[in-house]
């Protein structure tokens, strides 16, 4: 069997790929992917799903016209003609990026193949090719969790890596879970005029975010498609007749957790919904693929639920100390889960293969993040209770504007968006921020710099001008509600 010997070898072609910098053109290098080239973000994550965000708030679009008094209609929603758009566009770029580093690269190798690790910096793929490197960078990403359901195997049944490829749009879709990925898909389906359910143990969406946040995104989500809050999926069957295009048949009921005495927990198991769908998707969370790496076996450490132990400088540790020359980075090792998040990381990772002597850290400080469904939701920093649990309840300052109480928000006839921020009152350090509706994505971008920079709330609000009537101002009156010292002003 061959044995390849690197410079530097990479297992995961998302953020790993990028990697290889002008640095390595001298220099033998080799790169693992036993998917498809290019990883998640590109393939089946952010990239695709927030070209589907686009046509969704165009089709739902008239609800809105009509509340500014023009008629429109969507006449039709073309599904195989948007999935088509999307993935010519998105299966070109992944296909040019093989075709690079597979062919164009003297320097480069790419193995497309499963590999997995054989030492700290060597691994094996599945045709028995051996590789052995001076640096290793484990960017193996993660994957959907599949619960143990009946019937979580019929091939209605999906998950985020195929539900954007489906070969009709589904008249009504069951989406198993209230995170992320199924509040992002609930919005889009619905927008496109798919019926939606959306099945949830807790009682929020969101649960993640911000307590007042995800109580309104909850109540707006249930305003738009049908949310199931506690309840739970407990088996899938192939509807016999009855449902278009060979759909299934969902058994939804309350959740048993929870119920106080046996006698109210054996109501709600007896209790349960049959739901027709064309199609399931599962969106309960993405375990990181450090099994499929072999982590554990070359000894690396893990966190319980699975990702790799990294310190400040993205090195692996085993045993509890770093390893020299391995590291890791993106989904496989961070408790984020984000495509910004995975990316400085590997900018940071690619400067310590370049300078081992000279390492740089991974800023976690302030990681922003939002949520593109319907509405748009928004997050960086801490809550209101996490922010009172740091530096005490007496010294925490929190205000909240609605968008519909500002000139944009009036032009809009807005009734969802609200902005919070969460400041220190001693100082007007900005701690937080949470935010709803139309573009928060873009808005909170604003209080992400005046975190990052350390610029307190009166100078972010006072020390620049704000174009009137922007929907900015969202930002800027927040900022002027916090209770803070004020500074100079502009
Ligand atoms: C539906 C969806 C929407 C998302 N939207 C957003 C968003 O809007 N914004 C955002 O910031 N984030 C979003 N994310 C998260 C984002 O996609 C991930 O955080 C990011 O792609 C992780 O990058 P990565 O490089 O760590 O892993 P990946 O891009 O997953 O790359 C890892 C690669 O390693 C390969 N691999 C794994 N094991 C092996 C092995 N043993 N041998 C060889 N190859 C292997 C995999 O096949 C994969 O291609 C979304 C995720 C999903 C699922
Ligand atoms: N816009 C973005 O940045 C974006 C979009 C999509 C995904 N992502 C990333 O991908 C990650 C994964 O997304 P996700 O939505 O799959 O996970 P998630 O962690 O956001 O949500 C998982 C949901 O599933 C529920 N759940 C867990 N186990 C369950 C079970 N057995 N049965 C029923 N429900 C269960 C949880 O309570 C939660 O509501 C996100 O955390 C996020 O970091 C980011």
């Amino acid at each position: 069997m061959r044995t390849i010997t690197a410079d530097l070898a990479i297992i995961g072609s998302g953020s790993g790929n990028s990697l290889i910098t002008p640095f390595w053109d001298d220099r033998r290098v080799v790169i693992a992917e036993r998917g498809v080239f290019g990883g998640t973000c590109l393939n089946a994550g952010c990239i695709p799903t927030k070209m589907y965000v686009r046509p969704a708030a165009l089709a739902r679009s008239p609800e809105e016209a009509a509340r500014l008094g023009v008629a429109m209609r969507t006449e039709a929603v073309d599904w195989p003609g948007i999935r088509d758009r999307i993935f010519s566009r998105i299966d070109a770029i992944s296909a040019a990026g093989e075709r690079y580093r597979a062919e164009d690269l003297d320097n480069v190798e790419l193995i497309s193949q499963e590999v997995r690790l054989t030492g700290a910096r060597s691994f094996v793929a599945a045709d028995g090719t051996r590789v052995e490197a001076e640096q290793l960078v484990i960017a193996a990403g993660s994957r959907p969790v599949i619960p143990d359901i009946p019937g979580i195997g019929l091939p209605q049944v999906h998950t985020s890596d195929t539900v954007m490829r489906l070969a009709e749009q589904p008249g009504r879709v069951l989406i198993i879970g209230g995170g992320y990925v199924a509040s992002e898909f609930a919005g889009i389906f619905a927008g496109l005029g798919s019926e939606v359910v959306q099945v949830v143990r807790g009682e929020r969406l969101l649960r993640g975010l911000d307590a007042e946040i995800s109580a309104r995104f909850t109540a707006e989500a249930g305003r738009r498609w049908d949310v199931r809050l506690g309840c739970e999926v407990r088996g899938i069957e192939a509807a016999r007749g009855g449902v278009a295009r060979g759909g299934v048949t969902v058994e939804v009921g309350p959740t048993a957790r929870g119920a106080g005495d046996p006698a109210e927990a054996a109501d709600r198991a007896g209790a349960a919904d049959r739901i027709p769908a064309d199609v399931v998707l599962v969106a309960i969370g993405r375990i990181p693929n450090s099994d499929l790496v072999g982590a554990a076996a070359a000894g690396l450490d893990l966190h319980a639920d699975g990702r790799i132990v990294v310190d400040e400088f993205q090195r692996v540790r085993s045993g509890g100390a770093p390893v020299t020359g391995l590291y890791a980075l993106g989904d496989v090792s961070s408790p984020h889960q984000l495509k910004h998040v995975a990316n400085h990381e590997a900018r940071v990772v690619a400067h310590n293969l370049e300078h081992p002597d000279d390492l740089r850290r991974s800023r976690q400080e302030v990681v922003p993040a939002a949520v593109f469904s319907d509405p748009e939701l928004a997050q960086v920093g801490l809550t209101e209770r996490e922010a009172g649990a740091r530096i005490g309840a007496e010294h925490v300052t929190v205000a909240t504007q609605r968008t519909g109480d500002t000139a944009y928000g009036w032009a809009m006839e807005d009734s969802t968006g609200v902005f919070t921020i969460v400041a220190d009152r001693r100082d007007g350090r900005i701690l937080g921020a949470h935010a709803m509706g139309y573009q928060a994505s873009n808005l909170i971008q604003v209080v992400v710099m005046a975190m990052s920079f350390g610029i307190d709330a009166h100078a972010a609000a006072r020390g620049q001008y704000w174009i009137h009537p922007a929907l900015m101002e969202v930002v800027e009156n927040a900022l002027l509600g916090l209770d803070v010292p004020r500074g100079p002003e502009l």
